[in-house]
């Protein structure tokens, strides 16, 4: 049996970090995604008893002897149910570090382990200790600030719990799940998200589960209907980094100095939720007012961004740049390198951003577009 899942990555228009502290964000499904492919034996095979995952793009696979995975992954069975998702243990997670660790993961991909860690813990508590063969691909780049934790732990997620279900229509493309199970899978991706960033806000997964574009506050989701056009040009710095780290650094700051940092994070609250009133007002404003307050809005909250210790020399290098026309960028997602959303208002010529993408690229900086607000997670038979 075979089934398909794919979900897709994000943009934080405004509010990443401080949402961690209960700010308000807005955030929009993108147009790229990653994707799992989850086949599963149709009779037990004794000579094919393994757990095995690929990693297409980078041409890597681990794999496991489900006995091994038995007798490797301490927990008490009684306390994982597929409809309850739950916190994986820190004894758990020790136990599945070492099983992660035995795959000899190439040192540059170190970072991986968490992912991989994510989808032992993820799959075995959905569908326990059966053999299977994972596959993924995906078109966000990693750890870029686009959300490829959260698309990858709402894909895996969609295709273990469509497995599992009775109603499987086969072989009419992509479609979306019923809303319990949408609900199912995202409390499973925020478990998954745990692992990986440590203290997720429940931004990414939410958006990448549900689509469109939403405002987000303490769990709290806002579908939005944009009423103007909105344009963002997308830069990739190609600076790694990680989004556990970065959030742990805004946190200890927080700890430093309690209340210039909740200023902080007030004012970004306000800048979030006057972001999400000006895209959806359906007053007499012109499109070009509209753009300005968002553009001044994009200045000041990444103004904030770097007040908490997010930014980096990279991201300064794209907004001085884009900044010589005119145009006004902020990072986006945990920060410290990673991508910058430009915004492209409907008035600026084409001359002008090609302008704008040959100076970015001649820094070594990789330039895209991707359309705004679209699917959430879907599966295919
Ligand atoms: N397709 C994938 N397969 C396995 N792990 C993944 C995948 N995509 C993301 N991850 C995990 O998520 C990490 C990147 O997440 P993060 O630092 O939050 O950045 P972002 O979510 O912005 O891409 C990777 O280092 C890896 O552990
Ligand atoms: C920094 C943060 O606001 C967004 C992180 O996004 P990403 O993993 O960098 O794509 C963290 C969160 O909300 O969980
Ligand atoms: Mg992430």
């Amino acid at each position: 049996m075979e089934v398909k899942a794919r979900a897709p990555g994000k943009i934080i228009l405004a509010g990443e970090h401080a949402v961690v502290h209960g700010s308000t964000a807005v955030a929009a499904a993108i147009d790229l995604y990653t994707y799992v492919t989850l086949r599963l034996p149709l009779h037990s095979d004794e000579s094919n008893d393994r757990l095995t995952i690929q990693l297409k793009d980078l041409s890597l696979e681990f794999t496991w002897s489900v006995s091994r995975l038995k007798e490797g992954i301490a927990y008490d069975s009684s306390n994982v149910s597929p409809s309850t998702p739950a916190s994986c243990s820190s004894q758990t997670l020790k136990s599945i570090a070492v099983l992660v660790e035995e795959q000899n993961i190439p040192e540059a991909k170190i970072q991986l382990s968490s992912g991989i860690s994510t989808f032992l813990w993820i799959y075995t508590s959905i569908l326990g200790f059966i053999p299977a063969t994972v596959i993924i691909t995906t078109e966000l780049p990693y750890g870029s600030g686009l959300g490829s934790s959260a698309a990858f732990c709402v894909a895996l997620t969609a295709a273990l719990i469509a497995s599992s279900t009775s109603d499987k229509t086969h072989g009419e493309g992509w479609s979306s799940l019923d809303e319990t199970n949408l609900e199912l899978l995202n409390k499973w991706a925020f478990e998954g998200e745990k692992i990986i960033h440590g203290k997720p806000s429940g931004i990414d997964n939410t958006v990448s589960a549900y689509g469109n574009m939403i405002k987000f506050c303490s769990g709290e989701i806002t579908r939005l209907k944009s009423n103007m056009p909105l344009r963002m040009l997308i830069t990739n710095t190609k600076v790694g980094r990680n989004t556990k780290a970065l959030v742990s650094g805004v946190s200890e700051r927080a700890v430093r100095h309690p209340e210039a940092m909740n200023s902080v994070f007030n004012a970004v609250d306000s800048i979030s939720k006057e972001v999400a009133a000006i895209i959806q007002t359906k007053d007499e404003i012109s499109v070009t007012e509209k753009e300005e307050s968002v553009k001044e809005l994009m200045e000041m909250n990444q103004g904030l961004l770097e007040s908490m210790g997010v930014s980096h020399s990279s991201i300064d290098t794209v907004i001085q740049t884009t900044l010589k026309h005119k145009l006004a960028s902020k990072l986006t997602g945990a920060g410290g390198g990673g991508c910058v959303l430009t915004l492209l208002p409907t008035l600026v010529s084409g001359t002008v951003v090609e302008k704008v993408v040959e100076e970015l690229e001649s820094s070594g900086f990789q330039c895209f577009t991707a359309s705004i607000g679209g699917k959430g997670a879907e599966i295919c038979f």
